[in-house]
């Protein structure tokens, strides 16, 4: 089934069970603090392996302590779509092993 931009309304509602993640324009972005460097890196690296199995790419940003992603669907003009929000609850729950707040 071919990939839809989804409705205001319907990324408000969305939004709702991904606490922390925000529609900034027209990408999802959530930024992330860990502990240390090497944990943020660690999980940079987490992510770029879920990234890679879904084939749907964030552009991830590694700070000293921080990971921030934002995402929207390339494919559909840079709408967001089902797809961003299949990422954002993958990094949701891969987040809490790496101790990220
Ligand atoms: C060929 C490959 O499936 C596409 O280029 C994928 C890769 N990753 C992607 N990532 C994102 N964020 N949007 C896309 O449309 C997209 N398309």
């Amino acid at each position: 089934m071919p990939v839809e931009p989804l409705a205001q309304k319907e990324i408000e509602t969305r939004l709702s069970d991904l606490p922390g993640w925000s529609l900034d324009g027209d990408h999802l972005t959530r930024s992330y603090r860990l502990a240390s460097h090497s944990a943020a890196t660690a999980m940079v690296v987490h992510i770029a392996q879920v990234q890679e199995e879904l084939d749907h790419h964030s552009d991830l940003t590694l700070g000293y302590d921080t990971v921030t992603l934002t995402v929207n669907t390339h494919s559909v003009g840079g709408a967001v779509t089902d797809l961003d929000f299949a990422l954002a609850r993958r990094v949701e729950n891969l987040a809490p092993g790496h101790g990220a707040a």
